[in-house]
């Protein structure tokens, strides 16, 4: 379970609060308005925004001073999930060993985890020779392959087009049930809320709350989330 205690987050003349508690294997939706603190909110967990107050704990171990390469999570964000430099192979290689020095058996799982997203063959391409979806797959490749139970996504799939952009969503929700990791997914699109996540957590007015159930929450918003619905 994750489990937000109390936790109270500054940035200049911007603060958040949470409480809550998000059992494991959920798939929740992170919605609200434009600069309501979403990604703030994903950043607290992931460790990349300080807490200036309260506790960010995971399965009962409290991350809060950690840093977040030592934290249970996987994160993917609009942009930059690639490094240009790396191949594709190397940049899923990454997820295991940030050395690149990988061994005969986790070679084989990194083709494993390409031939898993529909990518055999283009382990030795860089992100510049492959197509926005097909990058996508890639970091898709390294979250699958990391099989972290915290997995946090930030808008990752925007730029794309609708069919590929249901096709990754089908992708990740496929991902989180083979690997029963809990998702934590921000997007403007209540379509993608409804299609993959049960759960919605709503960020606005310096809260952020939930989870509730999805439907429930976008049949009948409560105002703050009905303006920004329109
Ligand atoms: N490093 C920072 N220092 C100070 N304020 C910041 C910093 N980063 C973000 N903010 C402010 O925090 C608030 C929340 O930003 P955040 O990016 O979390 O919102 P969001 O809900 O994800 O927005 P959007 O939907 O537009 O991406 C905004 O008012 C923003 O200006």
């Amino acid at each position: 379970m994750l489990r937000l205690e109390s936790v109270f987050i500054r940035q200049d003349d911007f603060s958040l609060t949470m409480d809550m508690s998000v059992p494991a294997g959920t798939r929740a939706a992170v919605i609200g308005p434009s600069g309501a603190g979403k990604s703030t909110f994903l950043g607290a967990i992931a460790g990349f925004v300080p807490v200036t107050a309260g506790h960010v704990i995971w399965d009962g171990q409290d991350m809060t001073g950690q840093n977040p390469s030592d934290r249970p999570i996987s994160t993917l964000f609009q942009d930059n999930n690639l490094f240009p430099h790396l191949t594709a192979f190397q940049n899923i290689a990454l997820g295991l060993k940030p050395s690149l020095r990988v061994t005969a058996t986790e070679r084989e799982q990194i083709d494993q985890a390409l031939a898993r997203v529909g990518l055999s063959g283009y382990g030795a391409r860089k992100p510049a020779q492959l197509s926005g979806g097909q990058q996508s797959r890639v970091a898709l490749a390294r979250v699958l392959l990391r099989a972290q139970p915290l997995l946090l996504l930030d808008e990752p799939f925007s730029a794309l087009g609708p069919a590929l952009k249901s096709e990754m969503l089908t992708l990740v929700s496929d991902i989180c049930a083979e690997t029963n990791a809990t998702l934590l997914m921000v997007t403007h699109d209540v379509g993608d809320a409804r299609a993959i996540a049960d759960k919605t957590i709503l960020v606005a007015d310096g809260h952020a709350s939930g989870p509730f159930p999805t439907a429930e929450l976008l049949d009948n918003p409560p105002p703050a989330l009905r303006a920004y619905l329109g």
